[in-house]
């Protein structure tokens, strides 16, 4: 089968990394003239023609040299604003060229990753172990270096120490893969520092550059810490270490704040020190292979964009379940609970992407324009259209397994939902009255994620009178599972083999690991990635932030006032009745549960 792709994504997992960033590569945009094209080197490559980077680098100091079609330099200069907090000056894309100069020497670019709060459960479990799948499939920049921050006193050799305890070869991919373990070690680092010293960051800054070695710099930084030390580490890591010539970059991992007026606020005061377009907020699972799938199931394929919308959907479902609890995360999950930790963010994300109409192209902007119109077109959540649950001890098989409560780090009388179910609609033309139903809980019976459309039923029912069939209850269902075992499956009605006419419901399916022997990336490689390049299209804009904390504030401040008592349901169960209920007052029953 041939693979295809647009020139703005990926072939196959890092084939787009084939070039980019070792290889000297210029070519011609635009096909018009010359002086107007640039090339960049970066690892998608991103053309972009003057006018375009003119734009694009509003309120931005830009001055520097381009390599056009003929080879020749050609220094481009857009009105300027200078910026606060000695923040880089360039636009990202452009950074990431290499540059050729008069005598034909390159000038390569390196990337800078500073993992803040590299001490911490994240960065130990996602993000060293996702730099080094990059780093193992070639997808790093041939120039980089690691760097971890902590307060925690560690050496660089301690920091290795940890990091290689939760490096993983691929399954798919062993060959070498101690040898590229050991090789990756040799370029992470590790620096002390408090995330609210200037002082800290100076001395962060001064390894980074030595690192550097003069070479235009890219700098990346993964807050992985606590929120409520996020907005000092952003201040003095973009006054004290952000780049002097090329991007600087700062991933947020969520939560953003705890409702639209925490989230605005967070948002104001990353922007004193960030431009938006520095700001990377990451939803991990808009990374995830099957979300990343979703657009392409639904745009390139005639069959499906035809029945997306009220005619033929009968109500979609949006599910995350758990079979674990908040073990080791009750303190912080006691402040935020399942609908902010897992509906505002992860479900809702998805719905948006599921619902909305065609972007325009595949641009960062034009898919998050139209993800910001399908949030903006929800109804309001009216707290009858939802219900909420706390996990209970439970004994199974002389196995006791703790409630919510049991957890030491949580008030003994928390009313914090561990489960949440809730009825939402899209108040526009194409979804009108069709029911988006989520459910989110933690220690149910399973660990799933997944995403169901259920279609209206067959007008007219004629296998009923001959076959007793009725397809009322034999809807057809779209099973998009997002994790695990990846896949995506059709419930089809068929005959069953044989001289007579009965009915029966099967599986039209794919199942990933049965159609494609690679293993799927993890979300936080493709985020990493992206970031890296500059690819915002994955992460958050703050419109589609504030949208999403806009649509649940009013039911969790509701939720909180009443002081709603959540429905307790056992430690491994299918989660509370209540659930069953809503759906069932919508004309619905959970397609996980049928
Ligand atoms: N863990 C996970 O699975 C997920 C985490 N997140 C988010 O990612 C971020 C990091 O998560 P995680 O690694 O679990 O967090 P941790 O609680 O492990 O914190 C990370 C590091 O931050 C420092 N730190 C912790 N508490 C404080 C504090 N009160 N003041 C100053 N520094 C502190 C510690 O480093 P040191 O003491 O060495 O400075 C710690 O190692 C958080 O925002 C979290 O909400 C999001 C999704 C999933
Ligand atoms: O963001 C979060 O996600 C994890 C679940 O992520 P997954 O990729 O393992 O499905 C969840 O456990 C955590 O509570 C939440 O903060």
């Amino acid at each position: 089968m041939p693979s295809f792709s647009s020139s703005l994504s990926r072939l196959s997992y890092c084939s787009r990394t084939s070039s980019p960033f070792s290889s000297n590569h210029s070519s011609l945009v635009n096909g018009g003239d010359p002086r107007r094209s640039l090339s960049f080197l970066s690892a998608s490559p991103q053309w972009l023609n003057l006018d375009e980077l003119c734009v694009r680098s509003q309120r931005k100091s830009v001055q520097s040299s381009v390599v056009v079609q003929d080879g020749a330099e050609a220094t481009i200069s857009c009105s300027a604003e200078k910026l606060k907090g000695g923040l880089l000056s360039i636009p990202s894309q452009e950074a990431d060229k290499v540059t050729t100069e008069s005598d034909g020497s390159e000038h390569q670019s390196t990337v800078s990753i500073t993992v803040v709060g590299a001490s911490g459960d994240l960065a130990k479990k996602k993000i060293f172990p996702a730099l080094f799948a990059l780093y193992y499939e070639g997808c790093l920049p041939e120039h980089f270096t690691i760097y971890g921050y902590a307060r925690s006193k560690m050496t660089d050799g301690e920091l290795r120490d940890m990091v290689s305890k939760t490096l993983t070869c691929r399954i798919d991919k062993r060959e070498n893969c101690g040898e590229k373990m050991e090789e990756f070690l040799k370029r992470c680092f590790y620096h002390t520092g408090q995330y609210d010293s200037q002082e800290h960051f100076v001395a962060l800054d001064k390894k980074l550059k030595e690192h550097e070695g003069g070479r235009l710099s890219n700098r990346l930084f993964y807050l992985s810490i606590p929120p409520n030390i996020f907005v000092d580490a952003v201040k003095c890591a973009s006054s004290s270490a952000s780049s002097v010539n090329g991007w600087t970059r700062v991933i947020v991992e969520k939560p953003f704040g705890r409702d639209s007026k925490t989230s605005a606020a967070l948002t104001k005061s990353l922007k004193q020190y960030l431009e938006e377009d520095q700001i990377f907020r990451i939803d991990h699972y808009l990374g995830k292979e099957l979300v990343e799938n979703l657009s392409v199931l639904r745009f390139s394929n005639l069959i499906f964009e035809p029945l997306w919308s009220r005619q033929y959907i009968q109500n979609v479902q949006l599910i995350f379940s758990e079979d674990f609890g908040t073990e080791g995360r009750g303190g912080y999950f006691d402040h935020y609970g399942i609908i902010r930790d897992i509906m505002q963010n992860h479900l809702l994300q998805i719905l948006a992407l599921f619902a909305m109409e065609t972007p325009v192209s595949l641009d960062a902007e034009d898919i998050r324009n139209e993800k910001v119109k399908v949030l903006r077109s929800m109804r309001p959540i009216q707290l009858e259209d939802v219900v909420i649950g706390q996990y209970k001890s439970t004994n199974k098989g002389g196995v006791t397994y703790p409630g919510y409560t049991d957890d030491k780090t949580v008030p003994k009388d928390s009313l914090t939902p561990t489960f949440a179910a809730a009825a939402l609609f899209i108040d526009n033309a194409r979804w009108d009255g069709v029911p988006f139903l989520m459910k989110a809980g933690k220690a149910l019976h399973t660990r799933s994620a997944e995403i169901r459309v259920q279609f209206r039923h067959v007008p007219g029912n004629l296998y009923n009178r001959s076959s007793g069939t009725n397809l009322d209850r034999t809807t057809n269902e779209l099973v998009i599972r997002v994790q695990p075992d990846e896949g995506i499956y059709l419930k089809i009605n068929n005959k069953v083999p044989g001289l007579g006419m009965r009915l029966d419901q099967s599986n039209l399916n794919l199942l990933y690991s049965a159609r494609y022997s690679k293993e799927i990336p993890d979300a936080y490689e493709r985020l990493l990635l992206d970031a890296i390049e500059g690819e915002r299209r994955l992460f958050i804009r703050s419109d589609e932030l504030d949208a999403a904390w806009a649509l649940f504030t009013p039911l969790l401040k509701e939720i909180e006032e009443k002081k709603t008592i959540p429905e307790s349901y056992p430690y491994g169960s299918r989660g509370p009745v209540g659930a069953h209920y809503l759906a069932a007052r919508h004309k619905v029953q959970w397609g996980d549960l049928s």
